[in-house]
C-alpha cells in the first residue's frame, strides 16, 4: 500500500479537501509535480552554507568595502508557505580574505531555500559572512514583497518589507553604514 505520508499523498488529499478530482487529466500528475517543486524550493535544508561557498575564498590584501547589490531573492514564509521575493544587497569589509562574488548569491539562495522569516534570513546571511572570513564588518539589506500580504490576508499590493543586519564596523561606525547605504541606492 502506498505510504499516505508522502508529499504526493498529502497533496492528493489537499486536492480532495478543496473539492477537486485528483484523477482528472490535468491533476493526475500534480501531486508528483508539487512534491518535486517543494524539493527544489526547500533544497536549503539539504545544503550547508559552507558548501555553497566552496573553496572560493581568496587571500587578498584588501580592506575596503565590497558590495554586491540587487541579488534576487525567492523564499517561502514560514507562516503561510507562500513566496516572498525581492532583492538583497550585501556589503562587507574584508580583513585579508574575499569571497568569490557569485558565492554571496549562492549563500543567499542556500538560506532562502528554507522556510523563513525575512528578518532571520537577513541576519543569517550577515552572520555567516562575518564569521566565515572574519570580516571587519558586514551589512545586509533586503527588500521583499510578501505574497501572503498581497494575495490574501490584508491584501496590500504595494508594501515592501525592508530588513537590515549591520555587524561589526557597519554597526559601530555611522560613516561606514552610511557609505554602504549610499552605495546600494538604485541608480535607475
Ligand atoms: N515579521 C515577519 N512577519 C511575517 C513574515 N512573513 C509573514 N509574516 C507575518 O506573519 C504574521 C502571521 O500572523 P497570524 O495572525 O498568525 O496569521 P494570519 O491570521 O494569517 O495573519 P494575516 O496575514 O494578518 O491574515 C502575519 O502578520 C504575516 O504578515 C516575515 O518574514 N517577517
Ligand atoms: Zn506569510
Amino acid at each position: 500500500m502506498a505510504d499516505d505520508k508522502t508529499t504526493e499523498a498529502l497533496i492528493r488529499q489537499l486536492l480532495l479537501n478543496v473539492g477537486e478530482d485528483p484523477d482528472r487529466e490535468g491533476l493526475v500528475k500534480t501531486p508528483e509535480r508539487v512534491a518535486k517543486s517543494y524539493e527544489f524550493l526547500l533544497r536549503g535544508y539539504r545544503q550547508r552554507p559552507e558548501d555553497a561557498m566552496g573553496d572560493a575564498i581568496f587571500h587578498e590584501d584588501c580592506n575596503h568595502m565590497v558590495i554586491v547589490r540587487d541579488i534576487e531573492v525567492y523564499s517561502l514564509c514560514e507562516h503561510h508557505l507562500l513566496p516572498f521575493f525581492g532583492r538583497c544587497h550585501i556589503g562587507y569589509i574584508p580583513q585579508g580574505q574575499v569571497f568569490g562574488v557569485s558565492k554571496l548569491a549562492r549563500l543567499v539562495d542556500c538560506y532562502a531555500s528554507r522556510l523563513q522569516l525575512q528578518e532571520r534570513l537577513t541576519q543569517q546571511i550577515a552572520r555567516f559572512i562575518k564569521g566565515h572570513i572574519n570580516a571587519e564588518g558586514v551589512g545586509v539589506v533586503m527588500e521583499c514583497h510578501h505574497l501572503c500580504m498581497m494575495m490574501r490576508g490584508v491584501e496590500k499590493q504595494n508594501s515592501c518589507m525592508v530588513t537590515s543586519a549591520m555587524l561589526g564596523s557597519f554597526h559601530n561606525s555611522e560613516a561606514t553604514r552610511n557609505e554602504f547605504l549610499q552605495l546600494i541606492q538604485r541608480q535607475n
